[in-house]
Parts: structure tokens; C-alpha cells; sequence
């Protein structure tokens, strides 16, 4: 039974850049209600001090959340800590929806109860995100890759590697002191990092391309840049074809996320950047043919929000259709 007309939330980790915007989306959310939120560092803090107009109780230790006094735990925790908190939620019969990655791509030694968790991403998945207990909320760069490229996975259209070139803001790498996230180290500089296919979300890029893609899913290469800006990815994407598409590209994804509330798809070569994102919940994403290449090539631009459609906004979006409410709630 999925219709809850009030949903009380525990959140592990609310102190991080990711717990703060859900803090700061579930504070205008008329059916969600805060049970407890934790943060090692600021245990004893009052909500409303880490986000304006949050309610609940004031901020406890992990240790000292209940899990069992509330209908669903959204973890922003670390990768490696998170998963056995979504292990106690799922024991005690809660729901829950983990942001870390640790649920995200099931391998052979994944325990059974993990491998429960469904990939929480709406627009491919939204029919299991409603019956789910447990939920793996994507990464920020696969939410935008996958999004983009779903059209021509679908439809077996790539022909070669595809490859994925990344802008994040600086908010994408949390809130831990890391000397190479310093204002001085990042300030107007741009970098590659991760590069050669070393990411670890190479692995959940290529999940959701393998169950898209007729046959074997094609090649990726991602490079993840880092932008230093406080929020928002770009995503460049190169893809080669095996014939040269007729007509306006961006017509296969107008006909694809017709409907969708939360996709923002530009037609007629226009190509989306960070200020159409930053702040919503909304992925965006234009397409463009490539000129005087001997064979075919899109150039796909996506733009999310990496706080919100790549973390906690999507992660409400989740929560809404687990529990019944409008798909939208709180986030338009
Ligand atoms: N930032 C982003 O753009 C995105 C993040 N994610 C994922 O969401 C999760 C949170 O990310 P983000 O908010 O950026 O991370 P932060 O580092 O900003 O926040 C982490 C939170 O977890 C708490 N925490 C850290 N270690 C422990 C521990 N051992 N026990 C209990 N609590 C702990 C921190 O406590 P304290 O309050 O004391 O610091 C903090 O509240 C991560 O798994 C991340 O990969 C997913 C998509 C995008
Ligand atoms: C700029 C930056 O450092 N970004 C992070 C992405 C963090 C993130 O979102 O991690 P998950 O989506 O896997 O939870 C990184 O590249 O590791």
C-alpha cells in the first residue's frame, strides 16, 4: 500500500551539501515531515539553523537516530558507510533511499537484501520506484549521461564508443575538507581528473547502457572535468552513428520524455547550460548533427543540477512516487 497522506523522514547525513537540500526541499514538502536528521559534527544544532525554515527535531548523531520511528530513511552518507545503515533500515521493515553508490550496481558478492534496491531513476524506471523498498539513487554524472543517451541506446542507433566529457561543480565532491578542493587550488582553473575510464561510475553508466541497448551496449569513454562553480554538471557527449539521422536529432527525445515533467529537451540545435538547471530538478538536454566528419556524429549536451536532479531532488522524486504523492511535490 503505497498511499501515505503524511510521511515521517529520518535522514543520515544531513549536515553534507546533499542532507542540506533535501533538508531544504522537504521544508516546502506538505506531506513529509522530518522524524530525526544526523550529522556528526553539529549534533545538537536546531534544523532551522542549518537550513532556514527546516522543521523537526535538532540534529542527532547517527548513533542515536531510530530508524524504526520513521516511514523512510534517505541516507546521505558516504560510499562504504552507507550501506549498512540502508542493511539496518531494511531489517527493521523501513523504506529507505540511499544517494551513496554503494547500491547502485549489484556484483556477485552484493547480499541478497541489496539486491532488493531499485535504480532510481523516474524516467526509466518509475513503475518499480512505486512498488520499491529500498531505492539506489543514481550518481550525478550517470542521472545526465543515461538521460541523454537513453534515445539512441533504445534504439540501437551508436556505432562506436561514445564518449562523455563532464563538467562538475565543486559541490559534486561534498562538504570534507580535501586540500584539492581549496579555493585557491580550484578558483579559475578547469581540470580533468579521473580520466581513462577509471571513475567509479563508469560501472553504473554502463549498467543502465547494457539494459537500454538492443544487443551489446557500446563502448564508453568518460572524463569527468571539475568546474569551479558551486553547483551544476555539463555533460558533452560524442556519439557516432551508424547512419546520419533525418530531420531535426532532437525530435527523438521530444517524442521519448514527452510528458516528463522534470526533462527539458531543446530543439533546432539549441544546446542547454548550467543557468537553465542550477537550482531545479530538471535535466536538460539538446542535441546537434556534427558537420564534415566523414562519417555521422551527434554532439548530445546534457545539464542537471548535481544537488538536486543528481542527488536530493531526485531522491524526493523518488520518495514522492514510493509513497503515492504527486511525482512533483516540492519540486517544481
Ligand atoms: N554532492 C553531490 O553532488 C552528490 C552526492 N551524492 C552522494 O550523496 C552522499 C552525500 O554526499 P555529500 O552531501 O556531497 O557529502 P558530504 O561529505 O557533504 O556529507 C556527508 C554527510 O555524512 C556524514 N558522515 C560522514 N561520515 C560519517 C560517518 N562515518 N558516520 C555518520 N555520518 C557520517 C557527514 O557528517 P557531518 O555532518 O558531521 O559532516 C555529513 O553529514 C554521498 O554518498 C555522495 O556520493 C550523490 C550525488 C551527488
Ligand atoms: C566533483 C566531484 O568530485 N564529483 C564526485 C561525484 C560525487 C558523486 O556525486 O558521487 P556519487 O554520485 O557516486 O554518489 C566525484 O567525481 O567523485
Amino acid at each position: 500500500m503505497n498511499n501515505y497522506s503524511v510521511g515521517r523522514i529520518g535522514i543520515l547525513g544531513a549536515g553534507g551539501y546533499a542532507g542540506r537540500e533535501l533538508l531544504r526541499i522537504l521544508a516546502a514538502h506538505p506531506r513529509a515531515t522530518i522524524a530525526w536528521a544526523t550529522s556528526e559534527s553539529e549534533a545538537g544544532t536546531p534544523l532551522s539553523e542549518l537550513v532556514h525554515g527546516a522543521t523537526g527535531p535538532a540534529l542527532v548523531r547517527a548513533a542515536d537516530a531510530d530508524l524504526a520511528a520513521c516511514d523512510c530513511v534517505i541516507s546521505c552518507l558516504p560510499h562504504g558507510e552507507s550501506a549498512k545503515w540502508m542493511e539496518r533500515a531494511h531489517a527493521a521493515g523501513v523504506r529507505a533511499i540511499d544517494l551513496s553508490a554503494d547500491l547502485r550496481v549489484p556484483g556477485e558478492a552484493t547480499p541478497q537484501w541489496a539486491r532488493e534496491a531499485v535504480y532510481g531513476l523516474p524516467e526509466l524506471h518509475r513503475e518499480r520506484i512505486a512498488g520499491a523498498r529500498l531505492i539506489a539513487n543514481p550518481g550525478c554524472y550517470p542521472t545526465a549521461a543515461t538521460l541523454a543517451l537513453a534515445p539512441l541506446f533504445r534504439r540501437g542507433l551508436t556505432a562506436g564508443p561514445v564518449i562523455i566529457n563532464a563538467a562538475s561543480g565543486v559541490s559534486g565532491a561534498g562538504r570534507s575538507p580535501k586540500r584539492e578542493l581549496l579555493f585557491a587550488e580550484v578558483a579559475e582553473g578547469f581540470s580533468a581528473y579521473a580520466a581513462g575510464n577509471i571513475h567509479r561510475h563508469l560501472a553504473e553508466m554502463r549498467s543502465q547502457a547494457a539494459a537500454l541497448s538492443e544487443g551489446a551496449a557500446p563502448d564508453l569513454v568518460f572524463t569527468p572535468h571539475l568546474l569551479p562553480v558551486r553547483r551544476g554538471i555539463l555533460e558533452t557527449i560524442y556519439v557516432p552513428l551508424h547512419v546520419p539521422l533525418a530531420g531535426d536529432p532532437a525530435s527523438l527525445w521530444l517524442d521519448d520524455y514527452a510528458g516528463e515533467p522534470f526533462v527539458q529537451v531543446f530543439s533546432g540545435g539549441r544546446l542547454p547550460s548550467l543557468a537553465d538547471v542550477v537550482q531545479t530538478n530538471r535535466v536538460a538536454i539538446g542535441v546537434t548533427a556534427v558537420r564534415d566528419v566523414s562519417s555521422p556524429m551527434l554532439i548530445v549536451v546534457a545539464a542537471i543540477d548535481n544537488l538536486r536532479k543528481g542527488a536530493a531532488g531526485q531522491a524526493v522524486q523518488n520518495l514522492n512516487l514510493m509513497f503515492g504523492w504527486p511525482e512533483t511535490e516540492a519540486l517544481l
